[in-house]
Order: C-alpha cells, then sequence, then structure tokens
C-alpha cells in the first residue's frame, strides 16, 4: 500500500508509544523505515515493545522515560534527543481518561487528565517546534484526539477539553508555524479496543450494548487502519496538509443526524406496521 521506503530517514518521538496505539502507530512507522523514539512513564513496557518492533523490523528503536506532565523533564528527554540527531515528527499520543461522573471530580482527578492530555501536548510541542525554528528545519506534529474534541463527551469532560484544546493548538500552530514549513495535524479516532482504553472507559455493563447502534459500520476501529492514516499524515504525500483533524471513526460522529440510533435494529416487519 505504501512506499516500502516511505518514511526512511525520519526520527519520530511517540507518547504513549509503548502500549495500544501509540504502539501500533510506531510499528508501522518502523514498517516503513522510519527510526524511532518511544516515550512514556514505564521503562520496562518501553524496553519490550522496542525490543519487539526493533526485532520485527530491523530499525533501530530508542526509549526514553519521562512524564509529560513535568514541562522541566520534557525539555530535558527533547534536549537529549536532541543531541544524538534532530526528531523529524512528533507525535502526541500520550493520554489519560477515565469515566467519573464530573461533579464529584477533585482537583487532582482534573489535573490528572488535562495536565497530560493538554499541557503535556504543549510542552513536548513547543519543545520540538522551538527547535526547528531555530534551527531551520522542517517538522512536523501529529495529535491523536478523540471525536469528544469535535463534539464533547459526558462523563469524560476533562478529556475532552483537553483533546479540543490539542485541536485548538493544531489549528493555531498550522498558522503561525507554516512559513517555517511545520505542519500540524491530527487524528480523532471513535472506539479502537486497548487494553489501556477498555480498562479505564469500557466496564463489563456497558460492553453488552449492540454496536450497530453506536457505530453505523458495526465494528470498532482496527489498529493498522489507524496506523496507516497517521502514516500518510505525517509522510511527505500529504506534505500540503496542515492544521486538519481526520475523523476515523466508522460514521460514530454522524449518528446524530440519522435519528433516533434504535430505529437501524427496526425490523421489517416493524416498519411494515409503522407503513400501514
Ligand atoms: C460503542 C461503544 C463506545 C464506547 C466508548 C468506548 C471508548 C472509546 C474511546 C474513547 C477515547 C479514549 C480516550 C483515551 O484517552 S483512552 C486512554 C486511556 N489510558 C489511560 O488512561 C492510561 C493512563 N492513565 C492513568 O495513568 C490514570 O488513569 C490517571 C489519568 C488517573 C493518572 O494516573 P496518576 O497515577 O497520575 O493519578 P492518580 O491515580 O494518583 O489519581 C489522580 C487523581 O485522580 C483521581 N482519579 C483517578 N481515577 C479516577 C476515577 N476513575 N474517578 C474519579 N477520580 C479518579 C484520583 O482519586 C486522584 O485524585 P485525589 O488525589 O483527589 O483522590
Ligand atoms: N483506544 C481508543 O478507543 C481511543 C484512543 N484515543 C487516544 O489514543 C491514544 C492512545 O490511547 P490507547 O492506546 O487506547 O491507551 P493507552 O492507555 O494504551 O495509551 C496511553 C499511553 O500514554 C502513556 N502515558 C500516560 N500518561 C503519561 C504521562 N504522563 N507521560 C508520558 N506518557 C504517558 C502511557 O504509558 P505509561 O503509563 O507508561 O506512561 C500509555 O502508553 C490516546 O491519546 C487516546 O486518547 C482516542 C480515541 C479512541
Amino acid at each position: 500500500m505504501f512506499q516500502p521506503d516511505l518514511l526512511r530517514g525520519k526520527r519520530i518521538l511517540v507518547t504513549g508509544g509503548g502500549t495500544g496505539l501509540g504502539r501500533a502507530i510506531s510499528h508501522r512507522f518502523a514498517e516503513l523505515g522510519a527510526s524511532l523514539v518511544l516515550c512514556g512513564r514505564r521503562g520496562e513496557v518501553l524496553e519490550s515493545t522496542a525490543a519487539a518492533i526493533a526485532g520485527e523490523t530491523g530499525v533501530p528503536v530508542e526509549t526514553a522515560v519521562c512524564d509529560v506532565r513535568s514541562g522541566e523533564a520534557v525539555d530535558a528527554m527533547v534536549e537529549r534527543l536532541w543531541a544524538t540527531a534532530p526528531i523529524d515528527i512528533l507525535i502526541n499520543n500520550a493520554a489519560g481518561n477515565f469515566l467519573a461522573r464530573t461533579h464529584l471530580l477533585s482537583h487532582r482527578a482534573v489535573d490528572a487528565v488535562l495536565n497530560t492530555v493538554l499541557h503535556g501536548t504543549a510542552y513536548c510541542t513547543i519543545a520540538c517546534g522551538k527547535r526547528w525554528i531555530e534551527g531551520g528545519r522542517p517538522g512536523t506534529v501529529l495529535s491523536v484526539l478523540t471525536l469528544s474534541a469535535l463534539q464533547g463527551a459526558p462523563f469524560t469532560v476533562p478529556s475532552a477539553m483537553a483533546k479540543a484544546g490539542v485541536l485548538a493548538m493544531t489549528k493555531s500552530l498550522a498558522v503561525e508555524w507554516g512559513r517555517h514549513g511545520i505542519r500540524l495535524v491530527a487524528v480523532a479516532p471513535g472506539p479502537f479496543p486497548t487494553p489501556g482504553a477498555w480498562q479505564q472507559l469500557m466496564p463489563e455493563d456497558r460492553q453488552t450494548a449492540p454496536l450497530a447502534r453506536s457505530i453505523p459500520l458495526g465494528r470498532y476501529g482496527e489498529h493498522a487502519e489507524l496506523a496507516n492514516l497517521c502514516t500518510f499524515l505525517v509522510s511527505d504525500q500529504a506534505g500540503y496538509i496542515t492544521g486538519e483533524a481526520v475523523v476515523i471513526d466508522g460514521g460514530k460522529r454522524h449518528l446524530g443526524g440519522a435519528g433516533p440510533s434504535d430505529l437501524l435494529e427496526w425490523t421489517d416487519e416493524q416498519w411494515g406496521k409503522l407503513r400501514s
């Protein structure tokens, strides 16, 4: 589907690259020749993923233990990485989220999500952006949003707020940094099962709802589908796309326009009865 060397020569930093979607995206980048740096808080998780990806693809995979909630830690990580070679592409994927009734959230609970998703993304983006601009180098930032950035999401309000902020950053910096050859793009996925997201957001009680009610294509996303979209967006083939967020959700976002979703499961008999 892609040229096998599409990302050769690109050095890519993936936050949250040790697990879930970050891992799947990283794996695809490596298959296409990119060299990788995977960042996260847990060194052993990063090492295990890096070894697996390097073993399967033969490309170098570095790791960087860093809590993106700390601006100082992010600056130190990026400074250290740049000392070896500049990063060409940043993937803002690290996130925290949980289901909760918003009026009961403590300040620390709100901060745990906002600091990771909104502040962490800003710290990583600015740390790379300033080095690209000062060094006269082009760069690309891809941020992983959620559908909630576009349409809100009850019971995961700090995440929706933070991701909406990241979308605003994407559009704003596309304009401010465009003349430096820096592109900012985003993806807004619907549900893609991962252990991390399912543990936080899909308790057993929620897993019985029929998929067809909430996703027009009737299935969850596959990791490879998201990874391929990200690959295209960060590649030079997408060099004229900036400030955009691409939704990848099996049509979930448009369900509201289809009317009440229970109608999707009506039988011919039910429709016949209505007509008569
Ligand atoms: C077809 C049907 C569709 C259904 C939809 C399916 C889902 C679709 C996907 C939607 C989009 C997904 C977005 C995602 O981001 S998924 C990513 C999930 N991954 C993670 O969250 C991994 C990282 N997460 C964490 O590290 C933690 O969860 C946390 C964010 C909480 C941060 O951890 P940390 O160790 O720093 O924080 P603490 O545990 O010390 O907690 C800090 C305060 O937060 C309070 N807290 C924690 N959890 C909860 C909770 N569940 N409810 C309320 N409050 C919570 C905690 O008590 C601390 O506050 P206090 O000190 O005041 O007690
Ligand atoms: N799965 C889904 O259905 C959807 C996911 N998304 C988005 O996709 C991305 C990946 O989610 P997913 O793979 O499902 O979930 P995961 O829980 O697997 O991924 C979250 C990653 O972020 C890292 N991380 C969390 N907090 C920090 C921090 N403070 N500093 C550095 N790294 C951190 C975690 O590693 P560690 O704990 O070691 O730090 C982990 O690798 C997120 O941005 C999420 O919002 C969007 C829509 C749908």
